[in-house]
């Protein structure tokens, strides 16, 4: 199986301080990673660099197996098609002029797609998040925090990316809205075969989504491997007490 994102020895620092001490982490497509850890320990910064914000002072990323910063310009625009961000915040990431269609139509438009199926992929895109058409016509400020977030994963999906960096995407939703976007996720995840960067604080949001944990503190990877094996027997001190720290999530 090719791997879609693969990191090794990622090293970044702030001046005199280690944010990244060498991590190595791998992505198979359709699969999820969940990226775990307190705040402070490195998970925004893996982000960045995995998505070519930010450079790492040492080691590799790989995006379906070529360097990611050895991408041109335009074979970097053409990679970006493949991964796509979902933020923590989608109400301040979403235009608050445009109506969630224009949003739409935009991102559409900047993949490429004819003037002549926007209609029709909106309308899929927005079925495939569990929202109505009609929500096409709604500005930001109209719509819930849950709802918000399924538009910010709309548009992260319109390009048909093989990739998406979720960085504490549903942190800011109440646990039962958490649970049915996480369930979007799943859903995602099944229907168009999406692979999932899932960084979160919250060992509860990745429990039953991500196939793989990687549990960082202080910059260091503590734990990883299949989420069973690290939720039913944690190596790792760190990982006993975020385990013991989770709020469970309802079911949906
Ligand atoms: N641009 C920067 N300049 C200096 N230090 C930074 C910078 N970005 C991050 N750091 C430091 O690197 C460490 C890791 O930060 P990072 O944001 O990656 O952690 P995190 O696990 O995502 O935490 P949070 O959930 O609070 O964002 C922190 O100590 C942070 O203060």
């Amino acid at each position: 199986m090719n791997t879609i994102l693969e990191g090794r020895g990622i090293v970044k620092t702030f001046g005199d301080f280690t944010a990244l001490h060498g991590i190595d982490l791998r992505l198979e497509p359709g699969r999820t990673l969940g990226v775990v850890g307190e705040s402070g320990s490195g998970k925004s910064t893996l982000g960045r660099i995995v998505m070519r914000l930010m450079k790492p002072d040492a080691g590799t990323v790989l995006l379906g197996g070529r360097d990611l910063f050895a991408l041109s310009r335009s074979q970097l625009r053409r990679a970006r098609r493949d991964f796509q961000l979902v933020p923590q915040d989608p109400r301040n990431a979403l235009n608050p002029t445009a109506t969630v269609g224009e949003s739409l139509m935009f991102q559409l438009a900047a993949q490429g797609v004819a003037r002549r199926e926007w209609r029709t992929r909106i309308d899929d895109l927005l079925q495939t998040v569990s929202l109505s058409g009609d929500y096409a016509h709604a500005y930001p400020h109209e719509l819930s925090g849950g709802q918000a977030q399924r538009v910010a994963i709309a548009r992260a999906i319109a390009g048909r990316p093989r990739l998406l960096v979720c960085d504490e995407a549903v942190s800011a939703l109440d646990k039962s809205v958490q649970a049915q976007v996480l369930n979007t996720f799943a859903e995602l995840q099944s229907g168009l075969g999406v692979a999932l960067f899932f960084i979160t604080h919250d060992l509860a949001v990745v429990e039953h989504i991500a196939d793989d944990l990687l549990v960082l503190n202080r910059g260091r990877a503590v734990e990883e491997g299949p989420t069973v094996d690290v939720l039913h027997a944690p190596s790792d001190p760190y990982t006993r007490e975020l385990l013991a720290a989770r709020h469970p999530i309802p079911a949906a």
